[in-house]
């Protein structure tokens, strides 16, 4: 299903939800919306779902209107399946019901589906890897287990879109590394478009095909996980997605030299105009490196986490607080006085 929003607008009373969203959606597209509490994620996905109406603009799906400020239509008239992240199993009821149940029930399962719901349903125990656990009852099933349920019963009546809602969010962090590559499998075995809330950046850029990171109502920007990580096109994007330190200075044409070392040059890999026109530079904490030697920024160690396979160091200079995310070979301790600096892999003034 392909989805066009149109200057989505919603307001509760005095305060605005959301504002001049416009997105589309391709068919099959993986999407994820990405933003911080509060930013108007699933106030966007109840208006897709058709729980409720924008005050502005319009939503359609394969080109039909389906949502305006005058018309809704109501979700069991959109071939949509929802997983969200409270699982909602229902608790009279094994695993094998839940899907036979939403195949029987699904307003737009195909006959030839419906008739045949008892070879769908064992596909679909497979699919989700539950088929010899269809009589348990959800008490009996782990937190994976019911959220695989959750997601059977979306899929099996074959939805063209599934919204998700944070579905992993209430899994262990085990677990949620592995329902990702379940859900990738499930996407590329059903084809259905799936739009997917998270604020989690790293199940953003782990799974989808596009991501839009949302703030305060508004889309801050729209693009693939690679040019969302790498390319931030504004201040939030690279703070929320790639943790970056925002370093003050003076950019020159392509070169950039911090405000606290002058005569470093940095290079540009694809920062964006805005982000030069608030003369600053996007550094994520891998991009950086902290050493003995005078040159750089000079900065003093205010705090070490041990990682295991790498250490993250806070540092702090005369402009700011910073993060450096280094291998185990740097090694400094709190206090230390240190000098901050783009990776040598970057930094131009290593040539000169
Ligand atoms: N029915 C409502 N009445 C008034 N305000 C609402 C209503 N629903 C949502 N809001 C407000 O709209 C804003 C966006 O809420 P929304 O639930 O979409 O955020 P979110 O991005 O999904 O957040 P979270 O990640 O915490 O779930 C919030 O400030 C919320 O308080």
């Amino acid at each position: 299903m392909s989805i066009c929003i149109k200057e989505v607008g919603r307001t509760f009373g005095a305060f605005t939800a959301l504002d001049k969203i416009n997105l589309i959606v391709e068919d099959g597209e993986f999407l994820a919306i990405l933003g911080p509490s509060g930013c108007g994620k699933t106030t966007l996905l109840r208006l897709l779902a058709g729980f409720d109406a924008p005050t502005a603009g319009t939503i359609e799906m394969d080109g039909r209107i389906v949502g305006s400020p005058r018309h809704s239509l109501p979700p069991e008239q959109r071939n949509i399946g929802m997983v969200f992240q409270s699982f909602a199993l229902w608790p009279h009821m094994n695993v094998r019901k839940h899907i036979e149940f939403s195949l029987l029930h699904h307003q737009y399962v195909r006959t030839a589906l419906k008739k045949e719901y008892k070879q769908r349903t064992d596909e679909v125990l497979r699919m989700i890897k539950l088929q010899h656990f269809a009589d348990r009852m959800p008490a009996e099933l782990s937190g994976g287990q019911k959220q695989r349920v959750a997601l059977g019963r979306a899929i099996a009546p074959q939805p063209k879109l599934l919204l998700m809602d944070e579905p992993l969010s209430s899994l262990d962090a085990e677990l949620r590394i592995a329902m990702r590559g379940e859900l990738q499998d499930i996407h590329r075995l059903t084809g259905a478009t799936i739009i997917y809330v998270t604020h989690d950046q790293s199940e953003a850029l782990a799974m989808a095909d596009r991501m839009v990171v949302m703030n305060r109502g508004t889309v801050e920007q729209i693009g693939t996980p690679k040019e969302i990580y790498m390319h931030p096109k504004t201040d939030f994007v690279a703070r929320f997605v790639g943790k970056a330190n925002l370093i003050k200075g003076t950019w020159t044409g392509k070169t950039f030299s911090p405000d606290e070392a002058p005569d470093s040059r940095w290079p540009d890999p694809g920062v964006s105009e805005l982000l030069k026109k608030q003369a600053v530079y996007p550094a994520r904490p891998e991009q950086l490196a902290l050493s003995r030697a005078s040159s750089g920024i000079p900065a003093t160690v205010t705090n070490v986490q041990y990682q295991g396979k790498e250490i993250h160091y806070t540092v702090r200079t005369n402009g700011g607080i910073w993060r450096v995310d280094t291998d185990l070979s740097q090694n400094y301790d709190m206090g230390d006085s240190v000098f901050l600096k783009l990776k040598s892999t970057y930094d131009l003034s290593a040539e000169m």
